[in-house]
Parts: C-alpha cells; sequence; structure tokens
C-alpha cells in the first residue's frame, strides 16, 4: 500500500456478485472508507439541496415508450470529436483516488478499461498521468483547474496532451469550492504519503479566471476543449461563440453553490440554445440507465458518472469500478429496448412522457 497510511483504508475483500444496482456501492462503500474520505465524497455544498434536487428532477420525469419496434441490432456506439465509444457512459473526473482504494487512478483506468469506458482524469489525481496513461486502454481525457501561475497551467496540459490524453476538460464552476460543511466536519486533509503531482504548490496569488483564459488555452490546445461547469444557457450560447468544442452541462454534483437547479433541468433549454452546433455532455445524479436515457432524449450527446465510480473504487478496485459502468450500461440497454430505441439517434425527445417535453408534439 505504497504512499497510504495502512490503517487508511478497510480492505477487506467482497463479493461484487451481492451489487444489483449503483445504490448498493454507496451503501457498501461507508463501510470501507474512513470516515473522513466518506464525508468527502458523499457529501455537497451546504443544505444539500442541489445534491436531492438532481436525482428527484430524474426520478420526475416519466418515459413514453414505443412498443413493437425492431431493437435486435442495438447499437449503443457513439462518436465524440472523432473519438468512437462503445456507449455514452464516462467516467468523471473526480479527485484523490488513492483516499479510495490504496491503487488509485491505476485501478480506475484499469475498470474503465474492462467496462469501455472513456476516463476523464481529475488534474487533483493522485498518481501521475504518465503511470495512468501506462495502464489505460480507453482514451484518457484530462480535466484541468486552471492555476494562478498560467506558465504552470500550460505546461500541465501539454503535459496530458503528451501522455496521449484526447481533449482537455477545463473546470469553470470552481473559481473556489463551495461551503462544504461535511467535509469542514470531516476535517479533511490528505494523509501522509498521498500527493496530488499535477496540481503544483500553494495558492499564491489570486488572478482572475475568465474567458480571455479560454481563449488562451485554445491558442496552443492540440486537442478539443470542454467546458465543464456551465448550468447557465447564456454561458452555453458564450461557449460556443468562445469557439471551444463541447460543454458538460454539471453543477458539480450540488458541491460548490447550493440551490443551483439540477442538472436534469438545465439540460434542456442549453441543448436548446448550443442547437448540436457543439457536443453537449451532461453529469449530476446518473445513477440509472433510465437516467442516462433521460439526459440523451434531452438533449445530451453522453453523460459522465461521478460518485459511484469512487464508491465501486472503494469497494472493489478496478473491478468495483468497472462493475458500476457494467451495471449502468446494462440497465441503459435495457432502458433502450424497453423503450423501443435501438440506436442512440433514436433517442429524441418523444421518449420523454409529455407533460415533460418542452415543445409538445401531439
Ligand atoms: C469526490 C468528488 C471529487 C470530484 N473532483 C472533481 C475534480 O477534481 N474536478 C472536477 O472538475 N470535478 C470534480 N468533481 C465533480 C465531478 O466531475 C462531476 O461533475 C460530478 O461528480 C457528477 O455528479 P455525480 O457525482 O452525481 O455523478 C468531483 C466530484 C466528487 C463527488
Ligand atoms: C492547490 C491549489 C489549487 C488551485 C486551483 C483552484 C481550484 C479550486 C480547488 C477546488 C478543490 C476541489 C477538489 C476536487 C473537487 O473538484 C471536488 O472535491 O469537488
Amino acid at each position: 500500500m505504497e504512499g497510504v497510511p495502512p490503517d487508511s483504508l478497510k480492505q477487506e475483500p467482497v463479493d461484487l456478485a451481492d451489487f444489483i444496482n449503483l445504490f448498493d456501492f454507496e451503501q457498501m462503500a461507508k463501510g470501507k472508507m474512513t470516515e473522513m474520505a466518506y464525508e468527502y465524497v458523499a457529501s455537497g455544498a451546504a443544505d444539500e439541496l442541489t445534491v436531492r434536487w438532481n436525482r428527484q428532477a430524474l426520478d420526475a420525469i416519466k418515459l413514453n415508450p414505443t412498443v413493437l419496434t425492431d431493437v435486435s441490432q442495438l447499437d449503443t456506439r457513439i462518436s465524440l470529436f472523432g473519438q468512437k465509444l462503445a456507449h455514452p457512459i464516462l467516467i468523471a473526473p473526480t479527485a484523490y483516488h488513492k483516499l479510495m482504494h490504496p491503487e488509485g487512478e491505476l485501478a480506475t483506468a484499469r475498470g474503465a478499461g474492462l467496462a469501455s469506458a472513456l476516463y476523464v482524469v481529475s488534474s487533483f489525481t493522485t498518481t501521475p498521468l504518465a503511470e495512468i496513461a501506462q495502464v489505460a486502454t480507453q482514451p484518457l481525457w484530462f480535466q484541468v483547474y486552471v492555476r494562478d501561475d498560467r506558465e504552470f497551467t500550460r505546461n500541465q496540459i501539454q503535459e496530458a496532451e503528451a501522455q496521449g490524453c484526447q481533449a482537455l476538460c477545463i473546470t469553470v464552476d470552481t473559481p473556489v469550492p463551495g461551503v462544504r460543511n461535511r467535509e469542514q466536519r470531516g476535517n479533511f486533509r490528505l494523509p501522509a504519503g498521498v500527493t496530488i503531482p499535477h496540481m503544483g504548490g500553494p495558492i499564491v496569488e489570486k488572478k482572475p479566471f475568465t474567458w480571455n483564459d479560454i481563449a488562451w488555452i485554445q491558442s496552443f490546445a492540440k486537442t478539443p476543449v470542454l467546458l465543464k461547469g456551465i448550468l447557465n444557457p447564456d454561458d452555453a450560447e458564450k461557449a460556443v461563440q468562445a469557439g471551444v468544442s463541447g460543454i458538460i452541462v454539471s453543477n458539480h454534483s450540488g458541491r460548490n453553490l447550493d440551490t443551483v437547479p439540477a442538472t436534469i433541468e438545465a439540460l434542456p433549454r442549453i441543448a436548446e440554445r448550443v442547437n448540436r452546433r457543439i457536443p453537449v455532455l451532461m453529469d449530476g445524479g446518473i445513477r440509472r440507465g433510465t437516467d442516462v436515457l433521460k439526459a440523451i432524449a434531452l438533449g445530451a450527446n453522453a453523460v459522465l458518472v461521478g460518485k459511484p465510480i469512487c464508491f465501486g473504487l472503494a469497494c472493489g478496485g478496478a473491478e468495483g469500478v468497472a462493475k458500476v459502468l457494467q451495471l449502468l450500461t446494462y440497465e441503459f440497454e435495457l432502458a433502450m429496448i424497453l423503450t423501443g430505441r435501438a440506436t442512440i439517434d433514436s433517442i429524441d425527445r418523444s421518449v420523454i412522457w409529455d407533460s415533460f417535453r418542452e415543445n409538445k408534439q401531439g
């Protein structure tokens, strides 16, 4: 358990056959992680209203299935920026994987490989990107927190691209972290020996982070640039005007600004404004195959999953991560079959029961 105090993780074997849906992982992970790590992952900002709304809003959407459709040739494949993916479920960037499992991000990358999933590596990775890239068999993207030291950020991005990362997700919703009361009570700190090799030292200068920085990143980035953390349709329009390659509709799992809307609520109006000019991805509360279907129907090209990956990692390392993704893709395939949709392109607004459709279609 290199770099992690032996008592910081409770690694007793679990039988992954016992996990039948994504919610089971959180239950089990609570017993497997230190309290500090569990509170860090599970919590949201302030009163956690947005955390709850992410789930409630997805639950409230009803489906409108079509019967007697030929779904024998089910095809979940998508293409993003020319990259061919087996399915539209990506691993969201989450920090500090060595708090969840001694193999940290290496296990996550292996799990992504087992489940044919694209993995967005956090800039708060506790494992160097070069090592992750060595074990990855699926595409990697890199998430960027823009540093006060912009030369550091430029080097970080160039290093990520040199390691083979195929896109950059610039997180724009966290100029500062939110009011994280549970994290504060848990007295969050990194255990001795766990480091974040791609974040650099402490902040020395509070520098504004604006659209000018996005233009600057695009001036040297060789890979597609996505903005992660868009909720406002006006910002989505500015992102298109700025020439970015894609956006991720996200409220950071309710960890930053509490009381912003659920992402599934923000998604349709953003998708409408973007009007397919660039891909729109979405995350926040995706736990069921039907959630993936609803997000695609309401305008997402793909979704990302955060907390369940952390819990899967804590429960079973690479196999736990893979099991989370396999359960979700399996549920998604069933949802496609049961709604009569054989391809991703055929998942449109008509699969949403009309009380939730903005443009009623009779
Ligand atoms: C424990 C944890 C750590 C996270 N770390 C990052 C991060 O380093 N960078 C980032 O852009 N987003 C981070 N996020 C946000 C996720 O990328 C993603 O937006 C969110 O988790 C999706 O919602 P979900 O967890 O409900 O699936 C983190 C989320 C969690 C739960
Ligand atoms: C080490 C200095 C970092 C400067 C960059 C500022 C970005 C804000 C940092 C927020 C911490 C969030 C950690 C991971 C995360 O996104 C989450 O927990 O959620």
